[in-house]
């Protein structure tokens, strides 16, 4: 599912060191795996690789057997759109949509997102209110506006929205950092729910080690490092 091989990645040429210096790296389908390290180690630096958003300096970042590296924006753009599902630290909603115009928004751009959410549906609008029911957003909310949503609920637009039409890949960088410990726990699980039923691998930043045990893999960023 992901593999990285001799990956580097510098964000300026001149860099003495590169941020990221990693020789092998695989995750495996449907894995649930916590990335941790201390701030600035280059967490959400990787995060940016794996979605294509930057591309490392050298080595392979390979993402369904597709070679981001040796693509052009236009075409990791696309993959992106089709594959991976995204939920920022700060949610990145449109405001001046309502919570279910964001879920749609989600498989917008993606022909095989919008098919594969109507396998589950039959609008993308009836799928956008399964998902934010499976996520624990109550009916009351899904038609406000997302700004006058708490936190908790906008993690949980964000995350349907991440979800929605089924991308193989999910990315979450420490969507539950606002949250208090029990919240956190009980959105993890429903996050875990929703990767079984959409049979998606989880990629999960967060700096807060007691939710390690949750997960089915953790990686140290800082080991994975050592091992060059
Ligand atoms: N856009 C950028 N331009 C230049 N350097 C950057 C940029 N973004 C991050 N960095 C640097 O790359 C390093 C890794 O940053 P990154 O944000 O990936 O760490 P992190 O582990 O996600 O940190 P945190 O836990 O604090 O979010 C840091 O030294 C940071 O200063």
């Amino acid at each position: 599912m992901i593999n990285l091989t001799n990956v580097t990645f510098k964000w300026h040429k001149n860099d003495k060191a590169p941020t990221l210096s990693i020789s092998e790296l695989i995750i495996k389908k449907g894995q649930h795996v916590f990335l941790h390290g201390p701030s600035g180690s280059g967490k959400s630096t990787l995060l940016a690789l794996l979605g294509g958003i930057n591309t490392a300096t050298s080595g392979d970042v390979v993402i369904l057997s597709q070679n981001l590296n040796t693509q052009s924006n236009t075409k990791r753009d696309a993959f992106r759109a089709d594959h991976i599902g995204t939920i920022f630290q700060n949610f990145n909603l449109l405001p001046y949509l309502t919570p279910l115009e964001n879920v749609v928004l989600g498989c917008q751009f993606s022909k095989i997102r919008q098919r594969q959410a109507l396998k589950h549906s039959t609008t993308l609008t009836k799928e956008a209110k399964r998902l934010l029911n499976a996520l624990g957003l109550s009916e009351q909310q899904y038609n406000k506006n997302v700004a006058e949503l708490s936190t908790g609920q906008q993690q949980r637009v964000a995350a349907a929205r991440a979800f929605i039409g089924s991308p193989e890949l999910i990315i979450a960088d420490e969507p539950t950092s606002a949250l208090d410990t029990q919240n956190r726990e009980s959105f993890i699980k429903l996050l875990f729910e929703q990767a079984k039923y959409s049979n998606s691998t989880l990629m999960f930043v967060s700096h807060d080690e007691s939710l390690k045990p949750l997960f089915d893999r953790s990686v140290d960023l800082i080991s994975l490092q050592e091992q060059l």
